[in-house]
């Protein structure tokens, strides 16, 4: 089993407040995991040190083979190139349209070949079943579609892994299952996803490996058959 993330014996901060401790994970390509708990219980401060937007400064921890205490303010856009990042609040540049989002991104990571980055444009919105919606704006789009398209970004470098904090925190109910079902294909297809949530109709719905943030601790639960 290949391992995409592990932490050991770590601690999260925010500045100097202990946040989460004794943290032991552990993540093998393919996995869908979600991570849960309470408002303020710190899976978001714990997706931050993931992508390396808080130090680790406690502990060991491995993710996409970047080593976590001793990665360097210069390794974190390497890093971030592993990784695929999705927020509550889909992030996308209101200024201009989807295609040019996206082609936003695989420009600043490197990509040259204008011919190249339209057939990965159109691939990965193709994914996210979006891809008649290329041409809009992200003010034109529903939320769940701006969701989707935010999700395609991610998807366009091949991460190793996908980060998605409350990816569905801001979508109602019938749309979040939408997102849902998206992230489902995709992690059905090989992608690796650690998703934050607090959203239990879904965890019901679609039961996978949940990790819990509570009392300062992160713990596995395990999912009794009812
Ligand atoms: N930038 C910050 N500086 C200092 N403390 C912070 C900062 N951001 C969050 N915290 C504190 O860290 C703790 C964990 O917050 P965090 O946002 O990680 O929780 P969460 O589980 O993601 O909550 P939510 O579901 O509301 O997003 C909280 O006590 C919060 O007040």
């Amino acid at each position: 089993m290949q391992q995409v993330l592990y932490l050991k014996d770590a601690s999260i901060f925010q500045g100097d407040s202990l946040i989460l401790s004794d943290v032991n994970v552990e993540i093998n390509k393919g996995d869908f995991v979600y991570l849960i708990g309470k408002t303020g219980s710190g899976k978001s401060s714990f997706m931050k040190t993931l992508y390396a937007d808080l130090p680790l400064t406690k502990g060991e921890g491995s993710i996409v083979d970047f080593d976590l205490p001793s990665l360097k303010e210069k390794d974190i856009p390497f890093l971030r190139r592993k990784l695929g990042v999705v927020f509550q609040d889909f992030k996308l540049l209101t200024d201009r349209t989807v295609n040019e989002n996206l082609l936003f991104v695989l420009k600043a990571t490197g990509w040259k070949e204008k011919k190249d980055m339209n057939a990965r444009v159109e691939e990965v919105l193709n994914k996210v079943d979006m891809k008649t919606k290329g041409f809009k704006f992200p003010h034109e789009l529903s939320g769940g579609e701006q969701q989707r398209v935010a999700i395609a970004r991610a998807l366009l470098n091949n991460p190793e892994l996908i980060l998605a904090d409350e990816p569905t925190g801001n979508l109602d109910p019938q749309t979040s299952v939408e997102v849902m079902e998206v992230l489902r294909e995709i992690n059905k297809n090989g992608n690796t996803i650690l998703m934050a949530t607090h959203d239990y109709a879904l965890l019901l719905k679609y039961p996978s490996k949940t990790l819990k943030c509570d009392d300062s601790q992160i713990y596995e639960v395990i999912q009794r058959k009812a």
